[in-house]
């Protein structure tokens, strides 16, 4: 199982200040050294925390591969074919909202994600589309012909009643089974943390994690290359390989 890192909140709390630090870009090459698979960045329309340099930095100074989280807009289309990274993550953006509250509506949009995911595809990128786990949006991400999802943990991880993360949880398995059996590779991220991801990382279906809040939170405490090994502890533990 893959760890992306996601590095937002980095440029989160620099932007807090205006200043230069700590700079994304510096988190990125450390992640990458202390075993991030590939760096993750969320470049918002609102630019509330990863700004357009801070994408073309890590794209060009990375050694692992960019997965670039982006709105469905054209200016944010224009963008990722600039940047070329080698993953573009489709995700819902809501402008007063607090964090992604949930997965992309491809149902309703089968034609426009299809467009974008072609363009995209065309120039050499590889497209996910960040979805709740639901049996009719994995549908259309297959009907669009997305080689990718990511699946939404976030109401897995908020749930506070046991019985109602076990259904969530349920729910994340189910559609990862469903995606995997349509040949789709299945990511999964948000809201994990070292707490919560056991169950998640024990769903074989699902081939990559991305997280970043809690890495990030947790780095404030132990440091960024301490939470990354812990995090990938606690992953390969939950698949019973040694890391
Ligand atoms: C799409 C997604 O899940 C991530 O981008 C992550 O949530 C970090 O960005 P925000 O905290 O700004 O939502
Ligand atoms: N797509 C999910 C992601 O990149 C990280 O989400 P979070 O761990 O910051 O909630």
């Amino acid at each position: 199982m893959l760890l992306g890192v996601n590095i937002d909140h980095v440029a989160t709390v620099r932007n807090a200040r205006g200043s230069i630090y700590p700079s994304p870009l510096e988190a990125a090459l450390l992640a990458e050294t202390h075993g991030a698979d590939l760096i993750t960045m969320h470049l918002r329309e609102d630019r509330r925390h990863i700004h357009d340099a801070d994408v073309f930095a890590v794209k060009n100074a990375i050694s692992t591969r960019l997965n670039l989280e982006m709105a469905l807009t054209p200016e944010m289309l224009d963008n990722a074919l600039a940047v070329q990274p080698a993953d573009v993550c489709i995700v819902p953006e809501k402008r007063q909202e607090i964090t992604t509250e949930g997965g992309l509506d491809v149902l309703s949009q089968q034609d426009k994600v299809a467009e974008y995911t072609l363009k995209l595809t065309a120039a050499g990128i590889r497209v996910s589309l960040f979805v709740d786990a639901d049996k009719q949006q994995i549908q259309a991400c297959r009907e669009v012909g997305a080689p990718v999802i990511e699946l939404h943990t976030g109401a897995y991880a908020d749930s506070t009643d046991k019985e109602q993360r076990q259904q969530q949880l349920a729910r994340i398995e189910e559609a990862a089974h469903q995606a995997s059996e349509m040949g789709i590779i299945v990511n999964a991220g948000h809201g994990l943390n070292i707490h919560n991801v056991t169950p998640i990382a024990k769903i074989l279906a699902i081939h990559e994690l991305n997280i970043g809040h809690a890495l990030i939170a947790q780095a404030i405490f132990i440091g960024l290359p301490q939470a990354i090994e812990q995090m990938k502890t606690t992953i390969f533990r939950a698949r019973s390989i040694p890391y």
